[in-house]
């Protein structure tokens, strides 16, 4: 029997069975259920998990080859097959004495010269060593999208209380209110601008480039001189016309959503100086330690993999919510949306065949408390089940305000406990009587006050949201992401499935300047091409 086939005659056995019996039966079971690493607390004790099919799921862990894959990433070689380069994000937190080759080549000098480079010109920008024509930098704006805009994006949101560098503000959208509103107010003459594209083409970030360097040469002489820029396309940055001083480069093997650790994470540095983002790196490197070195059993990556495949693969629940209690968090489920989508979200095996399990799953979410005021009407009592990932800190960054952030640590622990107990028929009737109704009223207003329950989530606690554990937290997804994708047999560092919609998007401009007609375009095109031409 193959591992797929008796995970799912288990899970055909186990499926409709109470979570909360599971507790019933096991006192030991959160702690059993429960996996540490480095001050981080991962629950998966709310889930249908029991030690029969986490042993299942670890061997189709194992079965899928995790072990050789890992060490193949980790030792540089080229896993990342249609494209042929290596995959190694990890190099990028790596420490200055270890070595990492690819193609017998150790990658780590030029890593770390690229970041003394870096954290140089970070510190020189927060002490006025570099300045605008108008003075010290006051804000810096960081031009990019994807992974050059939600990765720099979400860390500096999550660091806040870090921040002791000039402002940093992002423009990703080729939308003008984009870069029009993110402008408006700033001075150009004390700004900086950072161009974030690894391949140095992407439309929008050149697109939203061009504009501000028109803003910058209004009352700038020489605004090249306040664009800096990170990219792997050394030849284009220079075409661009920024000195070399000010580019900071980037290998190809290092994937655009991976690429926060390195140059990209330049806008983080400034704000937040050197010293901190080597703590966030630190974070990342203790979690690769972890990953590479924990057994499966007690592996928190591994854990959260195998709790996303048995939601997505097992149970068919086709989204996982990502919930974090932590407002500076608000941008991590659009972080997590590009990392874990547009790694897992695939058709097709590694070798060219059709895949036979499902692709990963739609990743969403806000932070709570915000989230339990809009879409928790559906997690609790909705028709679909939602797996929920809760995140939560012990400890806020305001300690006048303790009492509030007791009361979104509640809140968090609330939510997961009423998604598992729910609220019995029997129990809101109860409660409907307490309130004088009787026959058909009580029991017509019962129904809608019953909640199902058994609905699982899983919590990952830490001890406080710090450089050094979003460093963890971030390298713990990417982890995840890459164990998911190793046991569906695909290629988590590719993205084909960007191309086409990039490619009919240039095809239709010069339909909607009316430069050229809609000739073959499909009727619901050509018609909203008619509706929508300038
Ligand atoms: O950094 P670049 O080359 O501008 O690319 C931005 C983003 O665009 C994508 O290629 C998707 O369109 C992402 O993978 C990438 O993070």
């Amino acid at each position: 029997m193959s591992k797929w086939t008796a995970l799912k005659a288990h899970h055909a056995r186990v499926a409709d069975r109470s979570i909360l019996s599971l507790f019933e039966a096991d006192a030991a079971r959160a702690g059993d259920f429960s996996t540490r690493a480095g001050g981080l607390l991962f629950d998966w004790s709310k889930t249908n998990i029991d030690a029969e099919g986490r042993a299942l799921l670890l061997a189709l862990a194992g079965a899928s080859g995790l072990a050789g894959r890992r060490a193949a990433m980790f030792s540089g070689q080229k896993i990342n097959e249609t494209e042929d380069r290596a995959v190694l994000h990890i190099a990028l937190r790596a420490g200055e004495d270890q070595r990492i080759l690819v193609e017998d080549q150790d990658v780590i000098p030029g890593i770390s010269a690229g970041r003394r480079a870096c954290a140089a010109f970070a510190e020189a920008v927060r002490s006025g060593g570099f300045q605008g024509q108008g003075g010290k930098i006051t804000d810096v704006v960081n031009i990019g999208i994807g992974g050059s805009d939600l990765g720099p994006a979400m860390a500096v949101l999550a660091l806040a209380p870090f921040h002791d560098g000039p402002r940093v503000h992002f423009v990703s959208n080729v939308d003008g209110a984009h870069i029009h509103d993110t402008l408006a107010g700033l001075n150009p003459e004390t700004t900086l601008v950072i161009v974030a594209s690894k391949t140095f083409t992407t439309i929008e970030t050149m697109t939203n480039a061009d504009t501000a360097k028109r803003w910058m040469a209004k009352r700038v002489s020489d605004p090249g001189a306040q664009f800096a820029a990170v990219s792997t396309a050394a030849d284009k940055t220079a075409g661009y016309g920024i000195a070399p001083e000010r580019v900071f480069g980037f290998e190809d093997w290092v994937g655009g959503r991976y690429s926060l650790w390195g140059p990209i994470g330049l806008a983080l540095m400034i704000a937040v100086g050197a010293e901190d983002f080597g703590q966030f790196l630190a974070g990342g490197a203790a979690m690769d330690q972890h990953f590479l070195t924990a057994p499966d059993a007690q592996n928190m990556p591994v854990a959260l993999a195998l709790v996303g495949i048995w939601h997505n693969q097992l149970c068919d629940y086709a989204t996982r919510a990502v919930l974090p209690y932590e407002q500076r968090l608000s941008r991590l489920p659009a972080y997590l949306q590009q990392l874990e989508m547009e790694s897992n979200g695939k058709s097709v095996a590694l070798d060219g065949s059709a895949l036979t399990v499902q692709s990963g799953p739609v990743v969403w979410g806000e932070p709570g408390t915000n989230g339990q005021h809009a879409f928790y009407q559906l997690i609790h009592q909705g028709t679909r089940v939602v797996p929920c990932e809760f995140i939560v800190a012990r400890h806020g960054h305001e300690p006048d305000l303790a009492h509030q952030h007791l009361l979104l640590v509640a809140n968090c622990l609330a939510q997961s406990e009423a998604l598992l107990r729910g609220r019995s028929l029997d129990e809101a009737r109860a409660i409907m009587a307490k309130r004088g109704l009787s026959g058909a009223e009580l029991e017509r207003q019962a129904r809608h006050r019953v909640f199902p329950g058994n609905r699982p989530t899983t919590t990952l606690a830490m001890e406080r949201l710090t450089p050094f554990s979003l460093g963890q937290i971030i390298a713990l997804y990417e982890h995840r992401v890459f164990v998911e994708g190793v046991i569906l047999g695909i290629n988590s560092y590719d993205q084909w499935g960007v191309e086409l919609g990039k490619e009919l998007a240039l095809a239709l401009q010069p339909v909607l300047e009316g430069r050229t007609g809609t000739e073959g375009k499909d009727g619901s095109t050509a018609a909203l091409v008619e509706f929508l031409k300038a």
